[in-house]
């Protein structure tokens, strides 16, 4: 299991019943970069909440970050949020406080106190995403590429051993796409893992990477040239 991030067996993941998808198998090895695309509807979101249990795993076996999402228990859902970092389509930055403070809620609200180390380490996100000059800006103070860069910096603050990310470009234009993309290749070079829902080919086509497709209550791989 050591360099295995993510490891399914047999999953049926439901939304009120109905399977959305059945008889997943699949395993995410260390440092791979992997896209998950499908039309509307076809399970992208569910497929990624049950990783970070917004789900719960009822149906099949399911290891993600050294937790057994089958045997999983509520308590236990903070402690797997820090080991992966969670990248929305809207940002989800809060309105009220600025850049600084939207990263420093974070570590606080996952046991944070050292007001030193808290600097330090936001700092540190907020440079590898390009964002330093920024920390004093409010979120409707910056772009939304700029929002969404802040927002993959709140991602790394635990140092998470997997991003995932739903459709991170989704309310991006192309270049401003592009941009957010290489933060997210840059930070896959480094070593972390990344699974990202995409319905951007464009993306693909210039990055790319193992995909995967989620069509007819299915996971499955597909090569490049028939996506
Ligand atoms: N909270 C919910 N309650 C009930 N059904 C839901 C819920 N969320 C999603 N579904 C249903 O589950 C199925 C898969 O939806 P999901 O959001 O996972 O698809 P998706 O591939 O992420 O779509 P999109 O690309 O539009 O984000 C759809 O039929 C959807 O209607």
């Amino acid at each position: 299991m050591s360099n295995t991030i993510l490891a399914l067996q047999g999953v049926t993941i439901y939304q009120e019943n109905n399977p959305v998808l059945s008889n997943v198998s699949l395993e995410v090895k260390k440092g791979e970069f992997i896209y998950l695309i499908g039309k509307t509807g076809s399970g992208k979101s569910s497929f990624m909440k049950t990783l970070y249990a917004d789900l719960y795993l009822t149906n099949g076996e399911g290891h993600i970050v050294d937790f057994d999402l089958r045997t999983l228990k509520e308590h236990q859902i903070p402690f797997l949020r820090r080991k992966i970092g969670i990248v929305f389509q809207d940002f989800k930055l809060l309105p009220d406080r600025n850049i600084y403070n939207n990263l420093r809620f974070v570590l606080k609200a996952t046991g944070w106190k050292n007001e030193a180390e808290i600097r330090t380490r936001i700092e540190e996100v907020l440079e590898r995403v390009g964002m330093l000059n920024h920390s004093q800006k409010m979120p409707h103070q910056i772009s939304g590429g700029e929002q969404q860069r802040v927002a993959i910096a709140r991602a790394l603050l635990n140092d998470p051993e997997l991003i995932l990310a739903d459709e991170p470009t989704g309310n991006l234009d192309p270049q401003t796409s592009v941009e957010v993309m290489e933060v997210l290749q840059k930070i896959n070079q480094n070593g972390r893992t990344i699974l990202m829902a995409t319905h951007d080919y464009a993306l693909l086509l210039k990055y790319p990477a193992k995909t995967l497709k989620c069509e007819s209550g299915k996971i499955f791989e597909v090569v490049q040239k028939t996506v």
